[in-house]
């Protein structure tokens, strides 16, 4: 696949892929992340989570198999991309109700720098903002270790911050400077402007041709307003290269 069609933005890099996987495919998904054991989501303060792979330390990964209903995705996230040294192999569902996000942070170090986002269910807008470091010239670098632990309030009207609408079935990509020196994060507001995407144009594409969203949006002194009124559901898939095989070996 020619990935480079799919780059979004100017900051290095982000891919913005719409359609990834199919509506059968998405009604599969959530099958299985609905059909999970209850014990196995982890409910945050402003979210719920499930952990598939593994428990990701800081200095690596205590493995743990991903079902074929995951790697069935990650294998084509792997191949398709060609941006992982080898298969992925940790997988985080995300839960966010309409009133839900996440708040900006960096990913945690044990993972490989490239991650891939499966977007499921309402869209939502992702706000990226240059981290403290990038801001004032320190080495203050707030950190996402295990993610739900976050800080660092960003500057939004910061001229290097932008955002990306993320539509259901789409896949998100980012490395590089985005991965590295940006920090991320969802607003947990049910109405989100998405004025300033960097993807409009791609995401919308589809949603005009296609009545999969039953979300109206709206203008509202020409701000473009989305509303979220379903549940978004993510599938956050990366790499941590450094696998512990042995608990009591770290
Ligand atoms: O739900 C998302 O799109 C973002 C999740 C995320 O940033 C994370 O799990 O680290
Ligand atoms: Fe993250």
């Amino acid at each position: 696949m020619e990935l480079e069609r799919f780059r979004v933005g100017l900051t290095p890099t982000v891919f913005y892929l719409p359609a990834f996987i199919t509506d059968e495919e998405q009604t599969q998904l959530l099958n299985h992340i609905y059909g999970a054991s209850g014990s196995k989501w982890k409910t945050l303060k402003n979210r719920r989570l499930q952990n598939w792979g593994g428990m990701v330390h800081e200095k690596g990964l205590v493995p743990q198999e991903l079902p074929s209903w995951l790697t069935k995705i990650t294998a084509k996230i792997y191949e398709s991309s060609g941006l992982f040294p080898s298969a992925i192999n940790h997988v985080l569902i995300n839960e966010y109700h309409p009133d839900q996000g996440i708040m900006p942070h960096q990913d945690g170090p044990a993972y490989f720098p490239v991650v891939a986002i499966l977007s499921l269910g309402s869209p939502v807008v992702m706000d990226f903002s240059p981290h403290l470091r990038l801001r004032s010239g320190d080495d203050d670098i707030s950190r996402d270790q295990c993610p739900g632990a976050e800080s660092c309030v960003p500057e939004r009207d910061n001229p290097h911050s932008f955002s990306v609408l993320m539509m259901p079935r789409s896949l998100l990509i980012f490395k590089d400077e985005a991965y590295s020196d940006f920090l991320h994060g969802i607003s947990d507001s049910p109405t989100q402007c998405y004025n300033k995407v960097v993807n409009e144009a791609e995401a919308l594409a589809l949603s005009t041709t296609n009545s999969e969203n039953s979300n109206e949006d709206s203008r509202k002194d020409n701000d473009k307003i989305l509303n979220r009124d379903q549940t978004r559901v993510s599938l956050t898939c990366r790499l941590v290269p450094k696998v512990h095989k042995n608990l009591f070996r770290f």
